[in-house]
């Protein structure tokens, strides 16, 4: 979480961002820190953390391209998935859906193999992952094993 937001976002885009994201109460202008990331040329969006409100999107919905959900209280990897965030996924999926928004909804903490089809079936479409994957041994080969689990559950999503 960055604070004060204005002032980092333009070193992401001058760094070659694509994405930029940040947390609603972050920023004294949640608008214009928006509108400021896309003049930039990156697409733009807010950051959730477990206890705040998807209430942020609604006034600014035209200018939102990804909302990521922390299903972690942010600081570090490693922490157990946060289960109130498929409820929070699933409700920001409507929103989105019912919206007509062409965005993306991430999903940040606690990703796992074993949790990872709930998670899409909640409706998100972007996972990041740390330490389910980057976990001992520290191999391609182990690392390659467990994308391919996830990738084999999510091709399951659905049934
Ligand atoms: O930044 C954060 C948490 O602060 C996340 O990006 C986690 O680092 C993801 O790691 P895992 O929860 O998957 O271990």
């Amino acid at each position: 979480m960055v604070s004060p937001v204005d002032a980092a976002i333009g070193d992401f885009i001058d760094a070659g961002a694509s994405f930029i994201t940040f947390h609603p109460e972050a920023t004294n202008h949640i608008d214009r820190s928006l509108q400021l990331i896309k003049n930039g040329g990156c697409k733009a969006g807010l950051v959730f953390n477990p206890a705040t409100s998807l209430e942020y999107c609604k006034n600014v919905k035209d200018k939102l391209d990804i909302i990521l959900l922390m299903s972690v209280n942010p600081g570090f990897g490693g922490q157990a998935f946060i289960p109130a965030t498929l409820d929070k996924a699933r409700e920001a999926r409507k929103f989105i859906d019912d919206n007509g928004l062409d965005c993306r909804l991430e999903i940040d903490g606690g990703v796992k193999v074993d949790n990872i089809k709930e998670v899409a079936e909640a409706g998100v479409d972007m996972m990041v992952a740390g330490s389910a994957i980057l976990k001992e041994p520290r191999t391609i080969e182990a690392y390659k094993e467990t994308i391919d689990a996830m990738r084999a559950e999510l091709a399951q999503v659905g049934n």
